[in-house]
């Protein structure tokens, strides 16, 4: 029996993700009451759009939670059980400029990895810390969700920086394709397989995948993937055009450890000459996310908003998103659930940086994750996962040092840049374009 209601901030209410989030919650409120949810941006205008559709949302739904939207850090993060953290520091116009300036230099633009995803990161350290910051000053007993990208850099840079903060940082791209791998194993359910599975984030394979009797589910997938990749001709897992490539592309690059299934996004450190190759300097990613899911989402919200009733909504529960009410109950009521966390190594992977953030499964309860052991990992990807680790190690170092020489050597270090030349003129280019966010670097 569950007594207890909890009290939400989403940070980060002017997300696109924000009304799936919300439905979910709505759709869990049985496993996951709610007495209190608040949304905090410091983008006042853009946290409106969505904040006034939500709450027609809420109120047509769910008209005992209590809601609130705000840009005053005192008001979001007063009496708080959870913070659902999902912010992007310099949104997509920023975005826009990691994944295009990269590319002048015929390097791999990208959103979390290369220059693109070190560019991101040096902005969102100083936003995360903030909320951290927030959270520790009006409800010290809280826990911050975390899965504001790049989330291997903000992961690294939390534990260096508020080491005994109660953060939590997840991704949702291994639960993406484990909702594929499921479907191409003919099972219901990712929660019908067993997985293990190790990396950095957005820089792992999966090394055991099994359903519940122990059978072993990874033959047929690899078989599959040999062919499609981890696309699926199934309504439910349409993509948008990117992503269909990104899924595709996985089999030129699986065949590289018979015994493994990658994450999709080595294919940015496996194959980045491709990637250059086919790349469109004038429209990336973030070009497309803007005439999509920017304009669909804000378009719905002002629609709602129009209409005062949220009875014909557009917005569907953002099923895959239900990890986030897994990890919050872990953590509520001590479930011992078992997930994927980006988390201090310490021996886990026994011949690995101890102090690198690994992405590894966790059993999570009330006190946080307990990372299951993994133990020695082969040379290709200990080989991959020592360069991009210090990648990112470095980073975080620039940034608390403010020093122009450690992120000259991330950039030089990142698998995805040729040369120490190019990398300085990739960081030169970045330190202009992010001059309202980065750090004075000397
Ligand atoms: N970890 C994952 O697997 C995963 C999956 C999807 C998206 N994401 C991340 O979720 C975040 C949101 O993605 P989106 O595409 O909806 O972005 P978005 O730009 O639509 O929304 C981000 C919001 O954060 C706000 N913001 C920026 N800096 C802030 C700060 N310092 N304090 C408070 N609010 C701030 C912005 O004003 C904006 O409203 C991004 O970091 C994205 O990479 C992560
Ligand atoms: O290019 P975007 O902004 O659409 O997506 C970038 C994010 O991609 C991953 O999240 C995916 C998720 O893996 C997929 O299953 C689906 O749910 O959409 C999500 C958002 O597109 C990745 O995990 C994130 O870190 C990226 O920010
Ligand atoms: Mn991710």
């Amino acid at each position: 029996m569950m007594s207890k209601k909890f009290s939400v901030v989403v940070a980060g209410g002017g997300s696109t993700f924000t009304p799936g989030i919300v439905m979910m919650l709505l759709a869990n409120l049985d496993r996951f009451p709610i007495r209190k949810l608040k949304f905090y941006d410091n983008d006042a205008k853009r946290q409106e759009v969505v904040a006034k559709a939500c709450q027609i949302i809420l109120r047509e739904k769910a008209p005992d939670i209590e809601f609130e939207a705000t840009t005053d850090p005192q008001e979001a993060f007063t009496d708080i059980d959870f913070i659902m953290a999902h912010i992007r520091v310099g949104k997509y116009a920023m975005r826009e400029l990691d994944e295009k300036i990269p590319l002048k230099y015929n390097v791999l633009g990208q959103e979390t990895c290369g220059p693109g995803g070190i560019s991101y990161g040096m902005r969102s350290i100083g936003g995360i810390i903030e909320i951290i910051d927030y959270m520790e000053k009006y409800s010290p007993n809280a826990w911050m969700l975390n899965y504001s990208n790049p989330a291997a850099i903000v992961a690294e840079a939390t534990r260096k920086l508020r080491p005994n903060a109660k953060i939590l940082n997840i991704c949702d791209m291994p639960i993406g394709i484990e909702r594929r791998m499921a479907a191409i194993a003919g099972l219901k359910s990712r929660k019908e397989m067993e997985i293990r599975y190790y990396g950095l984030n957005h820089f792992g394979w999966w090394t055991s995948i099994m359903d519940h009797h122990g059978n072993d589910l990874m033959p047929k997938i690899r078989e599959y993937v040999g062919k499609k990749g981890y696309n699926l001709d199934i309504p439910e897992f349409k993509a948008d055009t990117s992503w269909t490539v990104t899924y595709d592309t996985v089999k030129e690059f699986y065949q590289l450890d018979p015994s493994t299934l990658p994450n999709t996004y080595l294919k940015y450190y496996l194959c980045q000459d491709e990637v250059v190759e086919h790349s469109n300097r004038e429209y990336t990613r973030a070009n497309e996310v803007m005439d999509g899911r920017e304009k669909t989402v804000f378009g719905e919200c002002r629609r709602i908003a129009a209409a005062g009733t949220a009875k014909e909504c557009g917005f569907e529960v953002d099923e895959h998103a239900s990890y986030i009410v897994d990890l919050a109950r872990a953590i509520a009521y001590n479930t011992k659930e078992r997930m994927l966390l980006i988390v201090e190594n310490n021996g886990a992977i026994s011949n690995f940086d101890p102090t690198a953030m690994v992405e590894i499964p966790c059993i999570v309860g009330c006190k946080g994750p307990e990372p299951l052991t993994v133990g020695k990992i082969p040379q290709f990807q200990k080989g991959l996962m020592e360069q991009q680790v210090s990648v990112e190690k470095l980073v975080v170092e620039a940034w608390a040092e403010g020093s122009y020489l450690k992120l000259w050597q991330a950039l030089t270090m990142s698998k995805t840049v040729p040369s120490a030349k190019v990398a300085k003129l990739i960081l030169d280019d970045l330190i202009e374009a992010n001059k309202d966010y980065w750090p004075e670097l000397k």
